[in-house]
């Protein structure tokens, strides 16, 4: 793989590490984030040009706090950002104490005299999240800004290139972080920016031909924007080499296995095989209803299906799949804790034969959609709304049936389809209906009725990390939530979920 130049960020478990990772992306410098309790032995290894020192939850103070091995950042530009300057001071030989004057929120900085990484900005607004706080710059660290309640805002030791911020440059609540981290990497640490999405796919391409040889390739599409992407690289690099398959668990939305067969098949012309494979998947679901359970048996099922069907796929080696930064994120890591297993992560079972690749596995989702227009996807395959891969069964509290499947699938269509007539579903991440493991009380034609209820979900985000309600106007939801009631059978009540990630997730399980 061609050699880009590379930024490492260095995670202490802060809130904001992939947001780091992002920023400097975005200003076309490749970078990766690595747990603090792997970083020098990486650093030693791969000699980033710049490493970023993220922000964490706990204290340098404590005892068996997140630590670095400093002598392995010797000769690296290096940008400390709260507990990463906070260390830096610690370690260096500075001060660093837990303060009265807890800073959260908005803050003015006051720049010091003469020129620095924080001097002549447009706007000295920050943002600031910390309790701790630097007291003394280590020898040879100049203090470069002060707020009225934090002596050491920000400090530098422009010899060895090493900066540090009490603030946190990489949220869009510092109006100009971005300059800060612009002057980092390219007035500072010399960055070029190299890193583009066309060069992206030619490194893949190439690096996906060197680790297949001759050999063949599984890939496991979906139809989702994912996949068809990594399908997309895959084809371009090995032709008919990879042989894409889809399985049809039974646990997909109303309608779509004829379509995913319809637009992949139509796009690629590729040799797509597609399993239906439903009984296998509702036999392993009987009877579970623990969430973290469900999502481990249907990610060990999928791999059951293509290890069964991997001979008469011609001996494949190689199960390429369509993983990105964040599935790999929530799945937890030595510094990140558990959300959920993603099913392509965490659910693939020790057994697995095939060795696996996964080329998006370091990208966002919006990195993803410019990556498969340059590939010349369709747009209606590019802009397609996300669908985990363990489908309605993180959509089903309590136990999967083949009834309560039936429930979710007319319900979800019902709501999808009102939101497309009515032009609703522009600008929307995903929307979909869920089944809750409850029952309440109704009235029915002078009936009454004990039945279970739907939930209405609908979200605005960037990259699935964060996400917020949609607004949908209330007589929109009423005629949807009317006729949810009227047309499927089973569900008497309607509700519609207003939580934000976090504190809630997109999915219910
Ligand atoms: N029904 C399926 N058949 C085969 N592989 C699947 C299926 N569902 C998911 N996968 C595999 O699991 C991966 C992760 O699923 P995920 O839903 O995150 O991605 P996607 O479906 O490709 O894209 P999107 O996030 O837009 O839905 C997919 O990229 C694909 O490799
Ligand atoms: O392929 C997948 N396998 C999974 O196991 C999985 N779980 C969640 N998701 C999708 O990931 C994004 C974030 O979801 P959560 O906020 O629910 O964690 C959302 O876009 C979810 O739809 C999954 N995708
Ligand atoms: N956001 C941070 O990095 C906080 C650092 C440290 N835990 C503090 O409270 O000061
Ligand atoms: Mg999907």
């Amino acid at each position: 793989m061609a050699h880009h130049q590379t930024v490492l960020v260095v995670d202490f478990g802060g809130q904001y590490t992939q947001l780091i990772v992002r920023r400097v992306r975005e200003l076309g410098i490749y970078s990766e984030m690595v747990p603090w309790t792997t970083a020098a032995d990486k650093i030693r290894a791969e000699k980033p040009d710049a490493v970023i020192l993220s922000g964490g939850p706990r204290s340098v103070l404590e005892p068996g706090a997140p630590d670095l091995d400093f002598s392995v950042l010797e000769g690296i530009p290096t940008l400390g950002i709260c507990y990463g300057q906070q260390l830096m001071a610690a370690r260096l030989g500075g001060r660093v104490e837990t303060s009265n004057h807890k800073e959260y929120g908005h803050r003015v900085f006051t720049p010091a005299a003469g020129d620095s990484l924080v001097s002549g900005l447009a706007s000295n607004e920050v943002w600031m999240s910390h309790g701790d706080q630097v007291l003394e710059a280590p020898t040879g660290y100049r203090v470069t800004a002060s707020t009225d309640s934090c002596p050491v805002a920000a400090i530098e030791n422009l010899a060895q290139k090493r900066f540090g911020v009490q603030f946190h440059p990489e949220v869009t609540h510092t109006p100009d972080g971005r300059t800060v981290l612009k002057r980092f990497l390219f007035d500072y640490a010399g960055l070029k920016g190299d890193w583009t999405s066309e060069s992206f796919i030619e490194d893949q391409i190439a690096a996906i031909r060197q680790t297949v040889g001759e050999g063949k390739v599984l890939c496991a599409v979906s139809g989702g924007v994912d996949s068809s992407v990594m399908a997309a690289l895959l084809i371009q690099a090995i032709g008919e080499r990879a042989v894409c398959v889809f399985v049809d668990h039974g646990l997909l939305r109303k309608g779509e296995a004829e379509q995913v067969v319809e637009t992949f098949g139509g796009h690629f012309h590729a040799n797509l095989k597609a399993f239906e494979e439903k009984e296998r998947f509702f036999g392993a679901l009987a009877g579970v209803t623990d969430p973290e359970r469900k999502r481990k048996i249907i990610g060990e099922n999928f791999v059951r299906v293509f290890e069964d069907h991997a001979n008469e796929l011609r001996d494949c080696d190689f199960l390429a799949q369509g993983t990105l930064y964040p599935d790999v994120i929530e799945s937890g890591s030595p510094t990140a804790a558990k959300i959920k297993t993603h099913h392509n992560v965490g659910g693939l079972p020790d057994w697995m034969r095939m060795k696996l690749i996964e080329p998006l596995r370091w990208l966002f989702k919006d990195e993803v959609r410019n990556v498969g227009r340059l590939l010349g996807l369709p747009e209606e395959m590019v802009e397609r709304e996300p669908f985990p891969g363990p489908g309605l069964g993180v959509r089903i509290l309590g136990e999967v049936t083949r009834e309560r499947v039936r429930m979710v699938q007319e319900a979800d269509w019902i709501f999808r389809s009102e939101l497309r007539s009515r032009g609703l579903h522009k600008g929307i991440w995903q929307s979909y209906a869920a089944l809750l493991d409850v029952r309440s009380v109704g009235v029915m034609g002078d009936e009454r009725t004990y039945e279970q209820p739907i939930v209405l979900r609908a979200v605005q985000s960037e990259d699935a990390m964060t996400a917020r309600a949609v607004n949908i106007p209330f007589d929109a939801l009423e005629v949807i939530a009317s006729r949810i009631v009227n047309e499927v059978d089973g569900v008497n009540r309607v509700f519609y979920d207003l939580t934000s990630k976090p504190p809630a997730t997109i999915e219910l399980e």
